[in-house]
């Protein structure tokens, strides 16, 4: 926890004074009672499986992430069937179980920690002008660390993907299976009846509303977005992406709920499935059809050879994955022979279609009324661990969302905004602007001394700027080159701007008029001529302070061309026998929203192909004709 300058004072004074020892005893009866309260917060995970070189499986899949988890429970349902289950990272650490610690767990071996590669065309404000990328590393991957936002996206993603000639992926397809991960379980929702209808009740995936602790500030900011003609939505699901209202979460009791608790941790037991931590996969073997028929692993310091006598499956997310073809001689051949790597299939697609949703921070400040103090918060921890409520319970940025889109007639969103709130003169506001060069960070720094800062984090959702994955060297330990390439594409920067001038209407609503709110001005010498909120301003500086919303897409794209897709529409890697790729990086097309729950769909999806292709279940080729 994070003292700030205001700590109370007397918080501070010594506690040497007399005692007859009671209060120790009941000091430490609290102790001992919050230390037994984490046990209850995370799962008991076994120990990894005792593998050895040579050991043979049906099916290896690379990468407990959002997908991966899916695809080992799914395929592992099948008893005659072995599996095992590959994972870089270990056991999710407290952090991740404890929803407010959700960016706690940046830059710790937890996290992959990416960056983006500086070009010196964009990214110019940010330190470093590159863009940090965390990636999960653990039981659960990214679900494991993300902020726990849950959407499914609109039609119009999945008709797209569909009309690209993915024959598997129409909208009907994909939102029966949305139903299928689902459960939901917020009981106010639910006596909705077109809100019950519309989720899963009975899938793996408990998803939920957060209690928050603050709701009186967010009731404030749905009218605010009301006043300028976003209506407020009940269920943003079900108003097809459009108005603005909370976000569903990925989290339940106080808890989040990680693809690790949600589809692995009750897999554990299961007599066909095996479970390898700590494991990180160099390379898949091929042989010389062109078949895939196992992995390298490095476990416990030395290098084993595990073979999958039916199908490896790579679900190591949308950077890892690219990587692990190309490290295994899979990808463009120009690419691959400048890294000494002997191109076994020439796939130009591999990495290729990287998509991501930007974030422009839209900084407004003003005074809002306080609403919590220390005190209460240092008392929300007390609360947590006896029955998990309290600001702990909820994810650290509010699930105040909305989007939006120019076109008033719209039926689907062009732009999402989160919201994020931090207390004047609180280290969190400085920390938000710390991600940028002087003089920014200093001007911004300067006013947060003084006013609550609400940091609308603007977002667009089909972005037309597409970047790449390289590898750097051939050594698989070696971070992969990457180009965001963020803003590239002009029509992406005429809809930022656009985008973001009617968000800043918001300033001249009834509450940001009472709390005497103003848009801060990025002091970046570039961009100082322009008007502050003009198109010109905008247009100026958003190329240089773009960051992301952590969720990179599309580097294994299906599709059914093999100059472009990395794998058909049954998730086949083209050109190869034997090797799916599973996760994110198969999405031809970034959805309108969040990514993680897209993802989950992608490995029931998956699991669900690979089980019609080996005649476990019926095919479903004809349900979108
Ligand atoms: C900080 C952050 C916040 C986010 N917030 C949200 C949000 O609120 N809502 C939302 O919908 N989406 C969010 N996302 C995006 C979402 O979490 C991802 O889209 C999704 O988790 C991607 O799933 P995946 O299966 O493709 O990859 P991952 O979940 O990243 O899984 C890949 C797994 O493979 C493992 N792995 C990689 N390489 C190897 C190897 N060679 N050998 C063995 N194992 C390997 C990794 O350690 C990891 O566990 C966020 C992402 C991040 C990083």
């Amino acid at each position: 926890m994070n003292v700030d300058s205001n700590f109370p004072i007397h918080l501070k004074d010594s506690c040497t004074k007399p005692t007859t020892g009671d209060i120790f005893q009941d000091l430490l009866s609290t102790f001992h009672f919050m230390v037994a309260s984490t046990c209850l917060v995370s799962d008991k995970w076994e120990p990894s499986a005792d593998i050895k070189d040579g050991d043979t499986f049906n099916f290896i899949i690379v990468g407990a992430g959002s997908a991966g988890c899916v695809v080992a429970n799914r395929l592992s349902e099948v008893k005659k069937w072995k599996v095992l289950l590959i994972e870089a990272g270990g056991d999710p650490p407290i952090e991740s179980y404890v929803p407010h610690y959700d960016q706690h767990l940046f830059g710790t071996d937890s996290d992959w920690q990416y960056k983006t590669t500086p070009t010196g065309k964009r990214n110019c404000a940010n330190v470093g002008e590159s863009v940090n990328w965390p990636r999960g590393k653990m039981l659960g991957g990214s679900s494991g660390i993300n902020s726990m936002i849950y959407f499914r996206g609109v039609a119009n993603d999945f008709k797209k993907w569909f009309d690209l000639g993915n024959k598997e992926w129409c909208p009907d397809i994909v939102f029966k299976y949305f139903k299928k991960l689902e459960s939901l379980q917020d009981q106010k929702l639910l006596k909705n009846p077109q809100i019950r209808d519309l989720y899963g009740l009975n899938g793996p995936q408990v998803i939920n509303t957060f209690n928050w602790t603050d709701e009186k500030v967010f009731e404030n900011v749905f009218n605010s977005f009301n006043q300028i003609g976003l209506q407020i939505q009940e269920d943003l699901q079900l108003a097809n992406l459009l108005g603005a209202g909370l976000s569903r979460d990925t989290a339940y009791n106080g808890r989040r709920a990680s693809t690790a608790t949600t589809y692995l941790s009750q897999i554990q037991h299961r007599e066909n499935f095996k479970l390898m931590k700590n494991a990180f996969v160099v390379k898949i073997l091929l042989d010389d059809n062109s078949k895939a028929y196992g992995v390298v692993v490095k476990y416990k310091g030395e290098e084993i050879k595990v073979f999958a006598s039916n199908e490896v499956i790579i679900s190591a997310g949308s950077i890892n994955s690219p990587q692990l073809l190309m490290l295994s001689g899979i990808g463009e051949k120009k690419h691959l022979e400048s890294k000494n790597i002997d191109c076994k299939v020439d796939l130009p697609g591999v990495g290729k279609n990287l998509q991501d949703h930007i974030i422009i921070n839209v900084p407004v400040f003003g005074r809002k009324s306080r609403s919590e103090n220390y005190i209460d918060k240092y008392l929300d921890v007390g609360r947590y661990t006896y029955n998990r409520t309290g600001y702990l319970a909820h994810s650290s940025a509010p699930h105040v969302i909305a989007f939006y889109s120019r076109n008033k007639n719209a039926t689907y969103p062009e732009f999402q905004v989160h919201l994020d709130i931090a207390d004047k003169n609180s280290s969190y506001a400085r920390s938000i602007f710390s991600i940028f060069k002087e003089p920014i960070n200093q001007s911004f720094c300067e006013l947060t001394e003084k006013y609550d800062s609400f940091i609308f984090r603007f977002n667009l959702l089909q972005p037309r700027s597409y970047g790449n994955i390289y590898l750097n060297t051939s050594n698989p330990f070696n971070h992969p080159l990457i180009y965001a390439n963020y803003l590239d594409d002009e029509r992406d920067i005429e809809a930022t701007v656009e985008g973001i001038r009617m968000l800043t209407a918001i300033i001249d609503t009834d509450y940001f008029k009472s709390i005497n709110a103003f848009l801060g001005r990025y002091n970046w010498p570039k961009c100082n001529e322009y008007k502050l909120n003009s198109y010109d301003y905008w247009k100026c500086i958003s190329p240089e302070v773009t960051v992301t919303i952590y969720h990179p897409v599309g580097t294994c794209a299906m599709g059914p061309d093999s100059s472009s897709a990395v794998v058909d529409s049954r998730l086949r890697v083209h050109h190869v026998k034997g090797l799916r790729v599973i996760d994110a990086s198969i999405m031809p097309n970034i959805t309108s929203c969040n990514t993680n729950g897209p993802t989950i769909m992608i490995g029931e999806r998956g699991s669900d192909l690979i089980k019609e292709d080996y005649g476990i279940v019926e095919r479903t080729e004809d349900f979108c004709l």
